[in-house]
């Protein structure tokens, strides 16, 4: 079966009166490297997973998965597509029960999988261990979980289900510098053995150098400049890039 691949083809889509995006073309396929999308705030990268996720419809142009507009699935497609293509956004786990413990949200997941046709990634203890939370979390109730222990148990819930393509929009803004380095390393490991391709949508330049072999940057609705993000960073040509390159002399000075 052909690799999984989620496409933007001359992409424009925003709001009533505000194309936010203008067109955009992007190819992530499964078992690919992370790629970032980073750009300024406002510049449209969440707006770019909408899109993507089919939440929103495009002005023109595309989104596709497999080759067909995301946006139009339905039936068995529609399943397909969502156990494929998870989207993970920095609020997107909401709690009902407060007795639900973390092992019951990978199970859970799972189940929704497995209808699908998809099997389980691997044990509990390896998808904390891949957000550099310790095995016994397992069995800790999500309600009692701090926003940043939030953020990665429901990046791990993502994973559980082996998603042939990951779409992360600020998976870690709640988390300190130190767990958000170590969950960036070991999250590599886990995507490449899966074969997880992940998009890294954030402002934070040091996730995006420690995950990301390249990176997109989106400013004013286009991607402006593509690659390896210290070559990004060290050559800016869009006014943008350079605002950004300046606005993070450490982490450039660190790239060059
Ligand atoms: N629901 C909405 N209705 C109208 N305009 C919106 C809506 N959501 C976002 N926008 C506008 O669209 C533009 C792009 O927003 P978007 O959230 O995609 O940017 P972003 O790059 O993700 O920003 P940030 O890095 O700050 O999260 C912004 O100007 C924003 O004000």
């Amino acid at each position: 079966m052909a690799r999984s691949s989620l496409q933007a083809h001359d992409l424009w889509g925003g709001y009533p009166g505000n194309d936010v995006l203008r067109g955009i073309g992007l190819t992530i396929t499964a078992g690919d490297p992370p790629v970032g999308i980073i750009g300024p705030s406002g510049a449209g990268k969440t707006t770019l997973a909408r899109l993507l996720r089919g939440s929103m419809k495009p002005s023109r142009g595309s989104a596709t998965y497999q080759g067909r507009p995301v946006a139009k699935l339905r039936g068995e497609s529609k399943r397909d597509f969502v156990a494929a293509v998870r989207f993970q956004s920095q609020d997107s786990m909401t709690v009902t029960d407060p007795r639900r413990t973390v092992a019951d949200g990978f199970k859970a997941a799972l189940k929704e999988a497995r209808k699908a046709g998809r099997t389980h990634a691997t044990s509990d203890a390896e998808l904390l261990d891949a957000v550099a939370l310790p095995g016994h979390f397992a069995s800790r109730a999500l309600a009692t979980l701090s926003g940043g222990e939030r953020q990665r148990v429901a990046l791990a819930t993502a994973l559980a289900t082996r998603p042939e393509i990951l779409v992360l929009d600020e998976p870690f803004t709640a988390v300190d510098p130190p767990s958000r380095r170590e969950a960036a390393r070991r999250l590599v490991g886990l995507l490449e053995r899966l074969g997880t391709a992940a998009v890294i949508i954030t402002h934070d330049l040091e996730l995006v150098e420690r995950m990301c072999p390249t990176a997109h940057f989106l400013a004013e609705g286009q991607i402006v400049a593509s690659g390896p993000l210290k070559e990004i960073l060290a050559q800016p040509e869009h006014e943008e890039v350079l605002e950004m390159a300046a606005a993070a002399p450490e982490a450039t000075r660190r790239f060059r």
